[in-house]
Formats: structure tokens, C-alpha cells, sequence
């Protein structure tokens, strides 16, 4: 059974100009649940993640964050709320450590206000300290404690990612989106990486979405999956039932055909 409700999205809806680039778009993500979101290219996906995270507003719709409307609220209100995210481009500080890199994360959540910095008042020094244990537990976490001094920048891509997602599991989210995390990884990068989506789904009991192109490790990892085609939902179920899907079938087999007509 699944928990209360972590994201609830009613009927997002956003227009660009004549083309709506997602409509009517629902999602009620719940405590524990692990959801993929795929379709096409040009299906809408990244348009209703940046909907999900404040990142772009909407032309219509209503978003809760556990229990509260966060409609129309910046990005940085909703990673309060506990809704972090990774991006499709990989957007670290190369030349902070693997553990400042981290410590960023915690610092947006709990970072002192301006005086205490300035001052180095004892709350300041308090945070500060939670801040980097907490940043060394997530390090412990996700395999990174033995290169946590190392300069971010140095990483392979692979590392990199990892690194990406510790830095959002500092702000300690309830809800962490996944935008094509296994984008230009190898297969053993992206075999760790599956693992450490699962970790984070049952160990830490984060929910979970995730927007990937690889069919073969949404199917395997997710145990719900949504399907974007121009800008709608149009499956919303398990891998079997998404993958027996007439309207799922036809909306990829009519991407490649149409591909095959303007090649
Ligand atoms: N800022 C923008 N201005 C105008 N049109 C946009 C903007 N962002 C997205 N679009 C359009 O909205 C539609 C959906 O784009 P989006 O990037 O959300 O799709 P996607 O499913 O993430 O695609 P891909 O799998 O190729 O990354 C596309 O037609 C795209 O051109």
C-alpha cells in the first residue's frame, strides 16, 4: 500500500505561444512510490518536470506539496517543501569537493540567516557542523565517502551523477525527480545507478520520478509509469499494463514511422 500524497499536480496545463506543450497533466506521487515518466521526444516531459519544480510557470493547474497548495510558488519554496531535482545537464561547482559539493545541498536547506554567517554566531557554527555531518552520512550512502575530498570537476560523468543526486539528498527532500539521470552514462554507470534509485526509494523512503529514455531501466526500476504524447497522459499504470497499451504502442511506432517519412 502506498503512503499519503507527496506531489499532487491537478490538470497542469502550459502553453507556449499557439503550442501547449503539456495539457491537463495529473500526478499524485505518494510516500514511497518509485513512478516513471516517459514518451517521445518533444512528449512534454521536461516541460512538466520544470511545471513540478516552479522552474516554469503555469498556464493552468494546482500543485500540493505534502498537504500544501504551492501553486504559482518560486523553486526554491517548492525544495523547501521537499521536492529536489537533478538536471538533464549535469550543474556542479567543478571546483568545490565532492563534500562541499554536497554541503551546498544541506546549506540550501539549513543554511543560517546573513547575520549569524557574518558573525560566526554559535547557530551558525551549529549548522555548519550538522550541515557537514549530515553531508559525510550521504556521501557514506551513495559510495562516495572515499572520493569526498576529490575536486567534483575531476569525476568521470558517472561519479558526476552520483554526486548530483547526493547534493539533492542533502536538502533531505520527500520527493526527488529524476530528469534522464542515465544520460551518457556506461551500462555499469548506469547498473550503479539503479541501485542507488532503489536505495534512496526504500533506505531513505524518498519517492521518486524519474523521466529516462532507457526503456529497459524504467521497466525494470519503476513500479508505475506515466506516458506523455503531445503534451497528454495518455497511459498511467505498471510496466505491463503501459507496455501492452494500444495508445502507448501507437504513439512510438508513429514517432519512428513519421521519423522514416522526413528521413
Ligand atoms: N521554452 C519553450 N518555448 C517554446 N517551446 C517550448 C519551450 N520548452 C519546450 N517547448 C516545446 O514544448 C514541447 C515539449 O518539449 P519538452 O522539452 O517538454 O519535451 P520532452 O518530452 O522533454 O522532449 P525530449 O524527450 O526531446 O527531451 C516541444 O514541442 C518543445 O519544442
Amino acid at each position: 500500500m502506498s503512503g499519503p500524497s507527496v506531489i499532487q499536480a491537478s490538470n497542469l496545463t502550459r502553453r507556449f505561444g499557439g503550442l501547449v506543450a503539456v495539457e491537463d497533466y495529473s500526478l499524485d506521487l505518494r510516500e514511497r512510490e518509485l513512478v516513471g515518466l516517459i514518451g517521445p521526444n518533444g512528449a512534454g516531459k521536461t516541460t512538466a518536470f520544470n511545471l513540478l519544480t516552479g522552474i516554469t510557470k503555469l498556464s493552468s493547474g494546482r500543485i500540493v506539496i505534502a498537504g500544501e497548495d504551492m501553486t504559482g510558488r518560486a523553486p526554491n519554496r517548492l525544495a523547501q517543501r521537499g521536492v529536489a531535482r537533478t538536471f538533464q545537464n549535469i550543474r556542479l561547482f567543478a571546483d568545490l569537493s565532492v563534500l562541499e559539493n554536497i554541503m551546498c545541498g544541506g546549506h540550501m536547506r539549513y543554511g543560517s540567516s546573513f547575520f549569524p554567517t557574518i558573525l560566526q554566531l554559535p547557530s551558525f557554527r551549529r549548522a555548519e557542523a550538522k550541515i557537514a555531518r549530515q553531508a559525510r552520512d550521504i556521501a557514506e550512502l551513495t559510495d562516495l565517502a572515499a572520493i569526498a575530498d576529490r575536486r567534483a570537476g575531476d569525476l568521470s560523468y558517472g561519479d558526476q551523477r552520483r554526486v548530483e543526486i547526493a547534493r539533492a539528498l542533502a536538502g533531505e527532500p520527500r520527493a526527488l525527480l529524476l530528469d534522464e539521470p542515465a544520460a551518457g552514462l556506461n551500462p555499469a554507470e548506469t547498473e550503479t545507478l539503479v541501485g542507488l534509485i532503489g536505495k534512496i526509494n526504500t533506505d531513505l523512503k524518498v519517492a521518486v520520478l524519474v523521466v529516462e529514455h532507457d526503456m529497459h531501466l524504467v521497466m525494470g526500476l519503476c513500479q508505475r509509469i506515466q506516458v506523455l504524447n503531445r503534451g497528454k497522459l495518455i497511459a498511467d499504470g505498471t510496466p505491463a499494463e503501459v507496455q501492452s497499451s494500444p495508445a502507448v504502442i501507437e504513439a512510438y511506432l508513429g514517432t519512428r514511422r513519421s521519423a522514416k517519412t522526413h528521413a
